[in-house]
């Protein structure tokens, strides 16, 4: 769909993040709260902001903005451990005056050309409604488990777990950065995220009471006697009673990471007895998230599982050569990609030794072909090559072919993005 006459798309100057956030509550149908502002500012990457705008003759308008989007720069952690630069898109919103006239469809293209002229070699989101951003080239790399757990169910012991020291405080950027800085860094989960990008950390103290009904954001720390972090979690509890006089409370995580399984049993041992709390919700989660692990009663998460990450590779060969893979293949992918031509065409990934290759074998007979979509699924090792093809997305030449790739791109655990964006 091609943008409507009359508009033009721009970069929007960060002193209009304001005017930005007032299309987004328009689109996402929110009320913008005068104190909620300083919290959606910092919710919003304002240096790196894009939007569509209109002149509106009749009302002596000029350059009122229709569209917004805006990007985050994340570091990704890929199977192997690197950490690759992504953009992370969020804040995406037409106004409802204004949609089906091909805004995000320009936005779209200007976002996937800012990111490969930055270096950034997948765009990754969150989506609002899971069917608008396929038509893109975002396919669906990972899963997330939101779970529900009961006050008190009981967690398998683990050595260590009673050395570690536990402080739950109200958020303070200043204090906490640091923490979630430093934990983000070490967690080795593919799709997770790492917060050099000082927008990016910030974000995570954002708190507008539109998200709650309860007590502002704290921060639960886990940390070696040393000082050393090794877990958080931004929760906030919201109080109630039940019929009969019981407390019945309810603790919600913002986000939550641990790295190490002394760690987590720390961190949900303190979530899993605060006093008059009945219930701790918690997302996102892996869909094998140690805490699955730990509870003697795996059922009692009752954990619903909805999309999490959701990937766009913009520059192949970096993307491909930047992970590592299962198993040693050698392999001819044949890739369409109608909007960022130069991933369109056949690929000779070569993985010998745990050494990543990827060149261009336009003559070359292809083993596996598929869209870049689904090249994006299957990129963390979250979404297998074999069930892409057992719905028809991806074809192989044959089985033997299709078992060799599958295999190679699968990782050793799920992956997660852990960080609401
Ligand atoms: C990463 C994030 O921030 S996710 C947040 C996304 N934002 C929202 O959901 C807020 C509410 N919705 C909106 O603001 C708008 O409807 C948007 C951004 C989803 C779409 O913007 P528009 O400018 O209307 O999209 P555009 O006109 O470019 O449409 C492009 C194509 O996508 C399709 N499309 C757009 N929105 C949707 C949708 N919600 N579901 C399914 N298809 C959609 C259109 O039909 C069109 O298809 P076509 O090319 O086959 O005709």
């Amino acid at each position: 769909m091609s943008l409507a006459p009359g508009y033009r798309l721009i970069d929007v100057a960060p002193s209009r993040v304001g005017e930005v956030l007032r299309v987004a509550s328009w689109a996402f149908a929110d009320e913008l709260k005068d104190e909620d502002l300083p919290h959606w500012e910092i919710m919003t990457p304002a240096s790196r902001m894009l939007g569509v705008e209109i002149d509106d003759a009749s009302r002596g308008t000029v350059g009122t903005l229709a569209g917004v989007a805006a990007t985050f720069r994340f570091g990704m952690r890929v199977p192997g451990g690197a950490e690759v630069p992504v953009a992370g898109l969020t804040g995406v919103g037409v106004h409802t005056g204004h949609r089906r006239r091909g805004l995000l469809t320009a936005m779209m293209a200007a976002h996937l050309e800012d990111a490969r002229r930055r270096g950034e070699v997948a765009s990754a989101l969150y989506a609002a409604e899971t069917s608008i951003y396929q038509r893109f080239g975002y396919g669906l790399a990972s899963w997330q488990a939101t779970v529900r757990v009961p006050r008190g169910a009981g967690l398998r012991p683990v050595p260590g777990s009673e050395d570690l020291l536990v402080a739950i405080e109200p958020v303070d950027p200043a204090r906490h950065g640091p923490v979630i800085s430093s934990v983000q860094a070490r967690l080795t989960r593919p799709g997770s995220m790492t917060l050099a990008d000082p927008e990016a950390l910030a974000a995570r103290f954002a708190d507008p009471s539109v998200r709650h009904q309860s007590e502002p954001l704290r921060m639960l720390t886990v940390t070696t006697p040393d000082g050393d972090p090794r877990a958080f979690a931004m929760l906030r509890r919201r109080s109630a009673w039940g019929d009969d006089a019981l407390p019945d409370g309810v603790v919600t995580t913002q986000e939550l990471a641990a790295l190490d399984a002394a760690a987590a049993h720390r961190l949900w041992s303190v979530l899993l007895d605060i006093d008059l709390m009945g219930t701790v919700t918690a997302d996102p989660l892996a869909l094998d998230d140690p805490l699955l692990h730990l509870l003697e009663d795996p059922r009692s998460a009752r954990a619903r599982v909805f999309d999490n990450l959701w990937l766009r590779l913009v520059d192949l060969p970096a993307a491909l050569e930047a992970r590592t893979y299962a198993a040693d293949v050698d392999t001819v992918l044949e890739v369409d990609d109608p909007l960022v031509p130069d991933n369109t065409g056949r690929w000779h990934l070569t993985v010998d030794g745990g050494d990543a290759r990827v060149a261009a074998a336009p003559e070359a007979a292809p083993d596996v072909r598929l869209g870049i979509a689904d090249l994006g699924a299957a990129y963390l090792g979250g979404t297998s090559l074999a069930a892409l093809a057992s719905a028809g997305r991806v074809i192989a030449r044959d089985a033997a072919a299709l078992e060799l790739a599958s295999a190679a791109f699968g990782a050793a655990v799920a992956p997660v993005c852990n960080l609401h964006f």
